[in-house]
């Protein structure tokens, strides 16, 4: 096993669209959702450890160690395989926690891809996308690494395109848990299932926004000011709004100008994950190494 530190981007998604078609027996929700990965997000470094040992700094906070996504995407992995393998890990987390952005399901994703990598376990990546599911609905989709039309409770992904816009996402001082979304009586739960072709061509809309402006009055002003400028929407079940734009000069103009009360950054939507890029990378540097060994 090589035990040198290597770098593994986790990137934020946006849902484009979201809609709510149904309930499942279980409480878990029907969703007909787009996702699009963002050139933005957090960063682990890894280092793969012989003995059973996962460390994890710096602790995320409010997080213990074997609640961390990061942490049980590493046992399940290891559990799955069979083996006796550890890392160190090292986190630098930009994206909030409870923002629609999937930081922790992303974290999650990118501990499977690079430890599968690392520790040399062979999964696929559908068997990573299965053992993903289990962790959270988000986990498949960053596993796979690209831009997806989502159906079922977010696991059965179809590959779509979207443009590749710009966008300026704001997070609003609060921090939305999933559950309490799906929990609340009267969310949408009954928007009509449409083919793939007549979403993209409807106006996008996530059917958790309404709600959501209503219980938690930080969103609604941070969308109410996004709206001036461009189309804005949420993502996921927030807290996080993004607005669109066609330019980042655009996007960046109007970063300039939020209030003080607000903070944001600008990011361009892309439909393949930079941890795809990543992953190549490092397959490639591994096989250049191996030659010149041989
Ligand atoms: C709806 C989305 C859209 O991206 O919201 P965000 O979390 O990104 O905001 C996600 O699919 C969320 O995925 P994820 O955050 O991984 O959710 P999970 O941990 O699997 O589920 C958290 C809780 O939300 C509810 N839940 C989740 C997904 C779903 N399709 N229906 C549900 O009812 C369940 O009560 C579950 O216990
Ligand atoms: N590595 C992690 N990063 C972020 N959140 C994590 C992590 N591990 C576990 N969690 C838990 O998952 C919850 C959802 O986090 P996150 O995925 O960032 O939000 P969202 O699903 O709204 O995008 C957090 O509130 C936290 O309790």
């Amino acid at each position: 096993m090589n035990t040198q530190t290597t770098s593994w981007p986790a990137p934020a998604k946006l849902n484009l669209f979201l809609y709510i078609t149904g309930q499942r027996p279980n409480g878990y929700h029907e969703l007909q959702t787009l996702f699009q990965f963002l050139d933005y997000g957090d960063t682990l470094s890894i280092t793969p450890r012989k003995d059973d040992i996962i460390t994890l700094t710096p602790a995320v906070e409010g997080v213990a160690l074997e609640e961390n996504l990061i942490y049980r995407a590493a046992d399940a992995l290891r559990k799955k395989a069979g083996i006796t393998a550890g890392a160190d890990i090292g986190i630098q987390k930009v994206l909030p926690m409870g923002g629609g952005l999937g930081g922790g399901s992303s974290n999650a994703a990118t501990t499977l891809v690079a430890l599968n990598f690392l520790w040399q376990t062979g999964f696929s990546p559908d068997e990573l996308a299965e053992l993903g599911l289990a962790l959270g609905a988000d986990v498949p989709v960053f596993v796979r690494g690209f831009s997806a039309f989502a159906e079922g409770i977010g696991e059965q992904l179809h590959p779509a395109e979207p443009e590749e816009k710009w966008y300026l996402v704001v997070k609003p001082e609060v921090s939305i848990a999933t559950v309490d979304v799906f929990t609340a009586p009267d969310l949408t739960r009954n928007t009509p299932k449409r083919q793939l072709n007549v979403l993209l061509d409807s106006k996008y809309e996530n059917d958790c926004e309404k709600i959501v402006r209503r219980i938690y009055p930080e969103v609604d002003k941070a969308l109410s000011w996004l709206l001036e400028y461009a189309p804005s929407r949420l993502t996921g079940t927030g807290a996080c709004v993004f607005a669109e734009f066609s330019s980042q000069q655009a996007a960046t103009a109007t970063l300039k100008k939020l209030p003080d009360w607000l903070r944001g950054f600008v990011a361009k939507g892309v439909n393949q994950s930079p941890l795809m890029t990543a992953l190549r990378r490092h397959t490639a540097e591994s096989q250049s190494i191996q030659l010149g060994r041989n």
